[in-house]
């Protein structure tokens, strides 16, 4: 059965700098344990072990000097199939230079696992679409001040949910940072402090205040904006 057209129209969250778009439910609960069984296959060589997360890097890690050059490869089926397909409704990538996204980040936290606070800068186009698995967390966005450093404490916050999926792009992309705290609860929770909340799915369970964080996983889909071929890319390995 072909799903209907998505539109961003009713996503837009006001309250934040242009552009971010929540959508809950942007993945059945099926989907959602398809997709989180696949990445379970993978071998635990796949993934980059940080101190406060482990992240997968798909269908490959970023290479060069810079270290912002993508060797040419299709994504894998697991994280085409269902969400690239979705997003291709949107049209939201229509004016990026590979018309879709090209690369996702797989990062898992358990619970009192986050992400520091930073941009996610200049390798991608300037849009990152955000699909969260297992469990909700809170993502805080600093601003910059006059001087671009980031504010000491951050100005908004997006609860994210199971299955939802969040766009940061334009300002949001450009202006702001985002991180995860690490905590494993998020507290204070409500329509005063999160951005989102009249855009959630189901608000039941955070209407108490708080919410115990549980393994959550999220993939982030980007457009790398340099790609090379592999025969290309092997000239360049040989040379150094
Ligand atoms: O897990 C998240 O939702 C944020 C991940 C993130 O900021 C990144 O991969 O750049
Ligand atoms: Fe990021």
């Amino acid at each position: 059965m072909a799903s209907p057209a998505l539109s961003l129209e009713d996503a837009q969250i006001s309250g934040l700098p242009e552009s971010g778009f929540y959508v809950p439910e942007f993945l059945s609960p099926e989907e959602e344990q398809y997709i989180l069984q696949e990445i379970s296959k993978l071998p635990s060589t796949r993934w980059t072990i940080l101190s406060h997360r482990r992240l997968l890097s798909l269908p490959s890690q970023l290479t060069g000097a810079a270290r912002d050059t993508l060797i040419a490869a299709p994504m894998p089926p697991f994280l085409s199939k269902v969400v690239l397909d979705r997003l291709a409704q949107t049209r939201l990538f229509k004016d990026s230079p590979h018309g879709a996204p090209n690369h996702c980040l797989v990062n898992e936290y358990q619970p009192g696992q986050g992400i520091m606070p930073h941009v996610d800068g200049p390798a991608y186009y300037p849009i990152t679409a955000t699909v969260s698995l297992a469990s909700h967390t809170v993502l805080d966005i600093y601003k910059k001040n006059d001087q671009g450093e980031r504010e000491a404490t951050p100005t908004w916050h997006i609860l994210q949910e199971p299955r939802s999926l969040l766009i940061t792009t334009g300002d949001m992309y450009k202006d702001t940072l985002h991180g995860i705290s690490e905590d494993d609860e998020d507290k204070d929770l409500g329509p005063e402090t999160i951005v989102n909340w009249n855009k959630l799915g189901d608000k039941t369970p955070y209407e108490g205040g708080t919410a115990k964080r549980q393994n959550r996983l999220s993939l982030t889909y980007r457009d790398v904006l340099k790609v090379a071929k592999l025969g290309g890319a092997m000239k360049f390995m040989n040379k150094r």
